[in-house]
């Protein structure tokens, strides 16, 4: 006791508050006799037995096929989501069963593509999951948590994403290639060293620090430092794993979201949104700052005050901010690493993008020290190998409710998802070399069919805002390190590791660079 400033001196402070309440329950059941207590438990045992049976046997989704455990408790998917495999669990479901897989007692997983059009295209509401974006706690909504079309339209009004419009994100690219350059210094050291390096932390901390940049014109100093500081994007995975599990359990997230916990800056959310805070107040007393996302955001909130719209303030301001860095970093980290350890694993794929840029550079384009966004946009295999990255790879499942899909129909209530991991692998409509890295089938003739299942970026009302700058600094950076490295594994008999929370994270797999003369 006594240290009230301190973190454990305010918890100390409210255990003392709660300990009472608490030894007087415990004393309560201690009292309680042996055949009553025998009773409790067999009442218990009953109800849940009842609501198990009523779950799997009397739904109107009884009949859809999954594992027996999904069909009871929500507890199965979390628990594939927890070990990070749940895209290809997924995926091997829908090959044993066919279209539509059982996932959780409410929840049925869809893999046709007629389910792309009435799930993403037309305009229905997303499922209640999505109601687990509120950062650090309730009082802080992002847009990703409005469930209702017609509620995030009148929303966007406010909370204006112009910031990521083409022409915008192009006026960063000045600052997009000064990073990539810092990413090229970090990979001619390791060069000249001779030293591994872990490519897949690299591409994370340039990622971030761009979208510090294009958010608050303000880096990170992640790729300046050459580490994760303050342990930021571990915590970045940390909020992933408790986003997708307790989405689920939302009560349950109270216990850790809520303005108590936020005071106390405990929760694995705190650090980020400490770092954002921290990083906007100096953004408002900024007067250099650049047009970035937060000068379109200030604005709005002029605006929404003026015109006495009270759905947008500050509040809104911080949890935009953390939306961006938790979706637009690790995410663009991810087709870094699956361009680059793919072509590792299938050279004729690099040579071939090779091939390409040492063409246009005869042609005098693909020039300086960074490969400018006009010249990317002219090289049709690296776009078609940065699709096949996204393809392979892809991150979130999304749900949204009562439609019908391939003559079945599935009433209101019942989640329904695709996972983007299982319908752009799926024999059935990509082929049977669905699963493997083939950028080749961006050029096929059955490319336009199939093109409507790849959905990277989600589709319709809740797609990604942050596309286009994702793909500039894809794009650029591939250009470039193919151009100007050669990598290769270091131990080319391992895999690499990923986990799909989600966004999906790779690792491991550490490389040796050189610098390509030419
Ligand atoms: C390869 C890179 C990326 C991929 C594959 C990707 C994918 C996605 C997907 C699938 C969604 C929809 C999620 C859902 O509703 O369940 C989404 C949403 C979002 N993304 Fe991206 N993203 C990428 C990069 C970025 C970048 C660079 C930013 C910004 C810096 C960004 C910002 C956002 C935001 C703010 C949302 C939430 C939008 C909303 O619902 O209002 N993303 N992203």
């Amino acid at each position: 006791m006594g240290r009230p400033d301190t973190i454990l001196g305010k918890f100390e402070a409210l255990a003392s508050h709660l300990s009472q309440p608490l030894k007087t329950a415990m004393d309560e059941l201690q009292n309680i006799h042996w055949p009553r207590k025998t009773a409790l438990v067999a009442v218990i045992g009953l109800l849940v037995g009842l609501v198990a049976l009523r779950r799997r046997y009397l739904t109107p989704i009884s009949h859809v096929p999954g594992p027996f455990w999904a069909s009871i408790t929500r507890l199965w998917h979390v628990s594939k989501i927890i070990g990070g495999k749940q895209n290809y669990t997924l995926l091997e479901l829908h090959e044993k069963h066919g279209h539509f897989v059982r996932v959780a007692h409410n929840e049925v997983s869809v893999c046709h593509p007629d389910a792309v059009k009435a799930l993403y295209l037309a305009p229905t509401r997303k499922g209640k999951w999505y109601r687990i974006f509120v950062f650090p706690d309730w009082r802080y909504p992002a847009a990703i948590s409005i469930l209702d079309p017609r509620e995030k339209a009148e929303f966007m009004k406010y909370m204006s994403n112009a910031g990521f419009l083409l022409h915008n994100v192009l006026q960063y690219e000045g600052t997009i290639d000064e990073n990539i350059a810092k990413l090229k210094r970090w990979m001619d050291r390791h060069a000249v060293e001779g030293r591994q390096m872990d490519l897949d932390k690299f591409f994370t901390y340039m990622a971030f620090d761009i979208t510090g940049e294009i958010t608050f014109s303000k880096p990170f100093g992640f790729l300046d430092e050459g580490k994760d500081v303050g342990g930021a994007i571990a915590t970045n995975v940390a909020l992933q794993i408790f986003l997708c599990t307790f989405g689920f359990y939302r009560w349950a997230s109270w216990a850790l979201c809520n303005p108590l916990v936020t005071w106390t800056q405990l929760a694995p959310v705190g650090h980020i949104v400490n770092t954002s805070m921290r990083a906007i107040a100096e953004r408002q007393k900024n007067p250099d700052a650049k047009f970035d996302m937060c000068s379109h955001w200030f604005r709005g909130i002029q605006k929404a005050k003026k015109e006495g719209f009270g759905n947008f303030d500050e509040r809104h301001l911080l949890s935009a901010a953390v939306s961006n860095l938790g979706a637009g970093s690790d995410t663009v980290s991810c087709g870094l690493q699956t361009f680059v350890y793919q072509s590792l694993r299938k050279p004729a794929v690099w040579q071939r993008v090779r091939d390409e840029i040492d063409a246009a550079r005869k042609q005098g384009r693909c020039e300086g020290e960074v490969v400018s966004w006009e010249d990317v946009q002219q090289l049709p295999y690296l776009d078609a190998a940065c699709k096949e990255a996204l393809r392979l790879l892809a991150p979130v499942s999304i749900g949204k409710d009562g439609v019908t899909i391939a003559g079945q129909h599935f009433p209101e209530g019942t989640q329904m998802s695709i996972n983007p991991g299982v319908i752009q692998l799926s024999k059935e409509i990509w082929g049977p070399d669905a699963q493997e890295f083939v950028p080749e089938r961006w050029f096929s003739p059955d490319i336009e069919r199939q093109s409507k299942c790849f959905m990277p970026w989600g589709l319709g009302w809740g797609s990604c805002p942050g596309q286009n700058l994702a793909k500039v600094q894809i794009y650029k950076t591939i250009a470039t390190i193919v151009r100007d490295y050669d990598i290769k594994l270091v131990d080319p008999s391992k895999e690499w590791k990923w986990a799909a929370y989600f966004t999906l994270n790779p690792r491991d797999w550490p490389v040796y660079v050189t610098q390509r003369k030419y």
